[in-house]
């Protein structure tokens, strides 16, 4: 089934558009990435999904449902996580809980959902004594509340600690795996890159790549360094300069450094290992999913 399906669905501010002409779709039970840098129009599209803003053109589907006119079914089924999520400083967290859970007449248990994000030892306390961090996880917790169908988490990992992004990253993992869809803007690659099935890339209100992170990775060309210390001053490269995918190779005493794809390195140190090269150590630096969207985003 598709869970998020637009067609030409276009936003303009004051004849300015955010968002143009977007075709977007995301299959039940994927964990979908949307990218790209500030001011591309991503928070204007989870603002179209959701009915906070009227596109100008075009349509949105979401579980199924118009966007518009069904617009509060859709809110009862989908956890939102929304840019700038603030809290009500003088309820607690488990209230916080407690009213998602109620508004959407959904059950479950606010004490549990908030240790999953890590605030078990802060149910009781008031949401206007969260840290940033903390504030941040409550936003998640209520997300989450009452196992949505579909996750739209807009930048689920700002103002977190490392802890907090691999928290993060586990709930969406686990959200998936409940059966949930999971559909979330990051500038946050990296982690991106650990957890998405797919990313769709959105430069100027535009749709310009889409595919896995290594779709995106190979589309942009992004290659992998391998670096190889010999125990030679000058070893033998020549059979790898000749093997496929292979771009560049450089030598300077004894440090093999040779550009290829990832899938090309064991062939490498194979081949060097065979024409009698002594390897004492080796490192691959791989093209990051960073490196593509740098790339494909200045190019478009
Ligand atoms: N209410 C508004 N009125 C006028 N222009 C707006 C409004 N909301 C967004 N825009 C403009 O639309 C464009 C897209 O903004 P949007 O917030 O969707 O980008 P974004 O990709 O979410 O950016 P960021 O990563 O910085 O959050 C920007 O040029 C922004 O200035």
């Amino acid at each position: 089934m598709t869970v998020i399906n637009t067609t030409e669905l276009t936003k303009r501010y004051n004849g300015e558009s955010a968002v143009t002409e977007l075709d977007l779709v995301v299959q039940d039970g994927e964990i979908y990435g949307f990218l790209g840098p500030n001011g591309a129009g991503k928070s204007t599209t989870i603002d179209m999904l959701m009915n906070y803003t009227r596109p100008s053109a075009g349509t949105a589907t979401v579980l199924g449902l118009d966007a518009q006119q069904d617009a509060s079914e859709i809110h009862v089924r989908t956890g939102i996580l929304p840019d700038q999520f603030g809290v009500y400083s003088t309820l607690t967290g488990r209230e916080h809980v407690a009213y998602i859970l109620d508004a959407n007449g959904a059950t479950g248990n606010p004490e549990g959902i908030l240790e999953r994000v890590g605030l078990g030892n802060a149910v009781d306390q008031r949401a206007g004594g969260y840290s940033k961090g903390m504030q941040q996880r409550l936003g998640l917790a209520m997300a989450i509340a009452g196992e949505p169908d579909l996750l739209i988490l807009d930048e689920p990992f700002s103002g977190l600690d490392p802890y907090g992004v691999r928290l993060v990253r586990e709930v969406v993992t686990a959200e998936r795996e409940r059966g949930a869809t999971v559909f979330f803007s990051s500038h946050v690659l990296d982690q991106v890159e650990r957890i998405c099935d797919r990313v769709g890339l959105l430069s100027n209100g535009q749709l310009i790549a889409e595919g896995t992170p290594k779709d995106l990775r190979d589309l942009a060309g992004v290659q992998t360094q391998l670096r190889i210390d010999t125990d030679s001053d000058s070893p033998s490269t020549q059979a790898i300069r000749e093997l496929a995918g292979v771009k560049d190779v450089s030598d300077d005493a004894g440090q093999i450094v040779v550009t290829c794809p990832r899938t090309a390195c064991y062939s490498v140190l194979e081949t060097l290992d065979d024409t009698g090269v002594n390897i004492q150590s080796f490192d691959i630096e791989q093209g990051t999913i960073e490196d593509a969207f740098v790339k494909l985003a200045t190019d478009s």
